[in-house]
C-alpha cells in the first residue's frame, strides 16, 4: 500500500520512469516493452547500434510519438497522454539530433525562443499576466538568459546568427536553447555527434557541469562510447527496439549481448578496448 502522498513519488522513484512501452509504425515495431528509470540528479545514456529505436524512445518521452501500449510516468505523474509542450512545460527540455535552430536568428534570440515553454498562451492567463508580475518575470528570464551564456561561453556570439557558427558552437546553442526551458530533466540527442575530439571534451564539460551547478538530471542518445562510459550513471543498451541490457558502465561492457548486438559474435575484450578508446566510429564500423 502506498504511504507517500497522491502525486508526490517515494524518495528512491525514479525521476522519470518509462514502462513497457511499444511503438509501431505500421508493420515496424520501433520499439517493444521498453522500461527503465530516470534517477534524479544521474546522467543517464541510451545506446545501441542504428536503428535501434533510440531516437522513437526520445520521441515518445518528449510526447511526439504515441506509444501503442505502457507509460511514461515524470514526478510520479503518469504523462503518456500529455502533449509534448505542456510536457516541456513539466520539466521536460530536450535538444535535436539535427540541430533544430532558427538559423537566420541570432543566438540569443535562439536562447529566448527556449523560454516560450513557459510563456502564457490562454487569453485569460494573458489579460490577467500583466504590471509588476510581467516585468517581474521579464527580469527573471533575462537573468537566466545571462546565466546560460555565461554559463555556455557563448557571451561573444550572442548576437551572431546561427549560420554563420560553427557545428561545434551551434550545438551549444542548442543546449542554451534547452536550458531556457529550465527543465529538470534535459534530453540531449546525441550531443557531440559530427563534433571533433576538443568540441567533444568541452560537451562533456558542460554536460557534467550542468548536473553539478544546475541540478538538471540528463538523459541523453549518444554514439561516442568513450563519452557514453565516461559521463553516466546508468547505461541502457537498446537492440532491435528492445532493451538488451541496462547497469553502469562497466556492468553493460562486460554483458556478452551488448557485445553481440554492436559486433554481430562476441569478442569481449575487444569491444572493451574501443569502449574505452572512445572510439564509437569503430564500433559502428565493425557492426557495419
Ligand atoms: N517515422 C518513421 N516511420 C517508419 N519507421 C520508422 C520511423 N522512425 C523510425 N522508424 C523505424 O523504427 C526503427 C527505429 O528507428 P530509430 O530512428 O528510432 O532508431 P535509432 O536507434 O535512433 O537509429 P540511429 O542511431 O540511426 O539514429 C527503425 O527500424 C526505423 O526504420
Amino acid at each position: 500500500m502506498e504511504t507517500h502522498p497522491p502525486g508526490i513519488p517515494p524518495a528512491s522513484a525514479p525521476l522519470l520512469q518509462v514502462d513497457g512501452v511499444t511503438l509501431a509504425f505500421g508493420g515496424v515495431k520501433a520499439l517493444t516493452g521498453v522500461g527503465f528509470g530516470v534517477q534524479a540528479g544521474s546522467i543517464t545514456a541510451v545506446i545501441g547500434p542504428n536503428g535501434a529505436g533510440k531516437t522513437s524512445l526520445f520521441n515518445t518521452i518528449s510526447g511526439f510519438y504515441r506509444p501503442a501500449s505502457g507509460a511514461i510516468r515524470f514526478k510520479g505523474q503518469d504523462i503518456t497522454r500529455v502533449p509534448a509542450p505542456q510536457r516541456a512545460r513539466l520539466g521536460l527540455g530536450r535538444s535535436f539530433q539535427n540541430i533544430a535552430l532558427f538559423r537566420g536568428m541570432t543566438v540569443l534570440d535562439n536562447i529566448k525562443l527556449g523560454r516560450h515553454a513557459h510563456l502564457k498562451t490562454n487569453v485569460l492567463d494573458a489579460l490577467l499576466y500583466i504590471g509588476r508580475a510581467r516585468r517581474e518575470e521579464a527580469a527573471l528570464r533575462a537573468e537566466i538568459e545571462e546565466r546560460i551564456i555565461d554559463f555556455l561561453e557563448i557571451d561573444h556570439i550572442r548576437h551572431a546568427p546561427v549560420s554563420a557558427l560553427p557545428y561545434g558552437l551551434q550545438k551549444r546553442v542548442e543546449m542554451a536553447r534547452a536550458l531556457a526551458m529550465q527543465p529538470e530533466v534535459l534530453m540531449l540527442d546525441e550531443p557531440v555527434a559530427g563534433m571533433n575530439r576538443e568540441e567533444t571534451e568541452d560537451m562533456a564539460r558542460f554536460i557534467l557541469d550542468v548536473r553539478a551547478e544546475w541540478g538538471v538530471t540528463v538523459l541523453m542518445v549518444e554514439h561516442d562510447m568513450g563519452m557514453v562510459m565516461d559521463l553516466s550513471d546508468h547505461v541502457v543498451v537498446l537492440n532491435f527496439g528492445q532493451v538488451i541490457a541496462q547497469g553502469t558502465p562497466a556492468e553493460v561492457q562486460a554483458n556478452p549481448e551488448v557485445v553481440r548486438a554492436y559486433l554481430g559474435a562476441g569478442n569481449v575484450g575487444d569491444l572493451r578496448a574501443r569502449f574505452q578508446a572512445g572510439s564509437a566510429t569503430a564500433v559502428q564500423g565493425a557492426a557495419a
